[in-house]
This record gives C-alpha cells, structure tokens and sequence, in this order.
C-alpha cells in the first residue's frame, strides 16, 4: 500500500501551477476551489480543473485530490460533482465540523459512482479539521465513512476560530493536534496530515514544524509551494540508521524467538513484543515509500 507524505496545493484557476505541481516529486497533489481563489472566479476555477483533469497525460500524474468549496456554499453540489466526474482519487472537505455532513457527502458520491459506473466507494474522504467544533467531532467525522481516508489540519483556520495567532513554537496548536492523531487511531484510521506552513522562504522553520508534527504523530503535511517537498519527505521518511536498527531488532528476536526467548537485550536496550512492532512499521514504511516513489515520472 502506498503512503502520502507530501500534499501540494496547487490553485484551481493556475492552470500553469497545477501543470507545475503534478511534474513535481510530490506524492499527492491537492486542486484547489476553495481560499486559494477568489469568490468571483469560483465557477471558472472549477471549469479550469474539469479540463485540467480531461488532459490526457493527467494519468501519469501523483495521486490527485480535489478540495471543494465548503459544504454550506452555493458551490459545493457543483464541486464534488466535477471532482467525481474529473475520476480524482479523493475529495478534501474543508472546515469539515459535522459528522452528517460526511454521510451525506458518501451517498452523494455512492449516487454519482453507480452513475459514472464507479465501483462504489472508490472516491476517498478527507476530512480538513479547522475548527474548535471539528477537533471536538474528530473521532466521529474518522468514523462517519468508510471513505475517510485520513483527517488533516488547517492550523490557520483554526487559530482564528479559537481567537489566537500561529506562534513559531507552535504550543496554541498542540490540543488540536494530539486530538487528530488521537482520534485517527482510535478510528482505525491511518495517522493525520499537518498543517501548511505559509512561510514558505524558511526551509529551517519549516523543517523544525514538519518534526514536531511527526513527533506528534502526523504522517505527512500540506504543503504550498514545490520547495518544500523535500524537506516535508527527508522527515518523513526513515533514515538509514532508524532502518539499520530496525533490522537488527526484528532479526535479533526472531532469533531469540527460535531459541525460546520472549524479552532480550541488545545494544543495553530491552526488545520485546511492542519494539518489535514498532522497527516492523518502520520496515514497512520503507517499502510502501518505495511503492510510492516508483510510480513517480
Ligand atoms: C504562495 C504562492 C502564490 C507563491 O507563488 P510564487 O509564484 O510567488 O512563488 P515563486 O517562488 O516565485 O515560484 C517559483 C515557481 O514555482 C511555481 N510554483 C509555486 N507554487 C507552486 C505550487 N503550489 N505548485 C506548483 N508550482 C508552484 C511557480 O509557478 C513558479 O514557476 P515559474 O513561473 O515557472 O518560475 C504559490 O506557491 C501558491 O499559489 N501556492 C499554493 C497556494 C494555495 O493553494 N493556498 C491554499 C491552500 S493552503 C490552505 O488553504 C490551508 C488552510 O486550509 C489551512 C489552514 O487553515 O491553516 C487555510 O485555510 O489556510
Ligand atoms: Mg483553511
């Protein structure tokens, strides 16, 4: 199974931008008819992305994403329609704050499937959680589908809902955050997506948000310019020494394991059940960012 750790936006009336985005080295890219265009180009914008997506060399393309209007605007019927006919891999639902809203979004989508002769269920769900009411309804807008995929985080939206500022050390966000992970996995779902990080010229603040998310426990992160790919993958991907340490310990206790041991030692460390688990999702991180990468032009 592939893993997303890079999600770039790319404006949805640039048709040049989103041209740009999806030759770069991003694993999924993220067409934008939401804040990226203003509200007179908003039915232009979506016209430009059914074309968009009509090109032919669109397949070769990494994973693609539509994000629509939000669910409470005169554009969003319109929206998820072009996204479902435009056969995208999934559609990002912002300021999501309401489980109904996900149901409804489902059997709209289950309709226009049957209609397109789509298997049913194949347009995935994600969530953007932006404000107080969608950290609070995490876990049930994870359980409200089967299509929701992963959740993520709009930390500017979120910020201003709960009347504060983004600061650099990031502390006004750390509820929200640990409420997404948290939520993700009890849902049984795979771990969240962070925030964009607007700053876009500042590769080491960037760097220093995109570890603190993973420390947190997010699995990739929103991003808004090309530039920022490579940090965004360098964290969140296995280095090569986690990878080497991985491998010793899954071979060192299988071979504990033949000769009866359940707890050993190595390095002056412990290894037992959960340790092990945790090298073999390092292990197989790496071969589905393999998978990822392979499909790349
Ligand atoms: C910021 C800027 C205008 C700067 O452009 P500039 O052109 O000045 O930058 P340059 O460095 O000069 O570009 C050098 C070359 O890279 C190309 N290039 C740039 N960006 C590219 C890209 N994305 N994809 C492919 N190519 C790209 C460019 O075309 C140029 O190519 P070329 O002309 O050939 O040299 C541009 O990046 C951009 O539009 N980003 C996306 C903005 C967007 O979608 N925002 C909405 C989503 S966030 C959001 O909504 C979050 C949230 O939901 C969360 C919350 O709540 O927290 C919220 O609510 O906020
Ligand atoms: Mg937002």
């Amino acid at each position: 199974m592939k893993k997303h750790r890079t999600w770039l936006f790319a404006p949805g009336n640039h048709p040049r931008t989103m041209e740009k985005a999806m030759k770069t080295q991003t694993d999924i890219v993220i067409y934008d008819l939401e804040d990226a265009v203003p509200l007179d180009e908003k039915e232009q914008a979506r016209e430009i992305v059914r074309e968009h997506l009509q090109e032919k060399h669109i397949d070769k393309a990494p994973y693609k994403l539509l994000r629509v209007n939000e669910s409470t605007s005169p554009f969003f019927t319109q929206d998820v329609i072009a996204g479902a006919r435009g056969n995208v891999d999934g559609i990002v639902l912002p300021k999501s704050d309401h489980p109904e809203h996900i149901k409804d979004v489902d059997q709209q989508l289950a309709a226009l499937e049957q209609e397109l002769g789509y298997e049913v269920g194949k347009i995935q769900l994600f969530p953007l959680i932006e404000s107080a009411l969608g950290v609070h309804n995490s876990y049930e807008i994870a359980k409200a589908s089967p299509r929701v995929t992963r959740l993520s985080f709009g930390a500017i939206d979120y910020t201003s809902d709960i009347q504060t500022k983004l600061s650099e050390s990031g502390e006004e966000l750390l509820y929200a955050q640990s409420q997404l992970v948290n939520s993700s996995y009890a849902a049984g779902i795979e771990g969240p997506i962070d925030t964009v990080y607007a700053d876009f010229q500042n590769e080491e603040g960037l760097l220093r948000e995109t570890q603190r998310g993973s420390r947190l426990g997010f699995k990739g992160k929103m991003i808004i310019h090309p530039k920022q790919i490579e940090v965004v993958h360098n964290v969140y991907t296995p280095g090569d020494e986690e990878v080497e340490e991985a491998k010793e310990i899954v071979n060192a206790y299988q071979q504990a394991n033949e000769q009866g041991d359940g707890a050993i030692q190595l390095n002056g460390k412990m290894i037992d059940v959960p340790v092990v688990k945790s090298a073999q999702q390092t292990l197989d991180l790496v071969e589905a960012l393999k998978e990822t990468d392979d499909t790349k032009a």
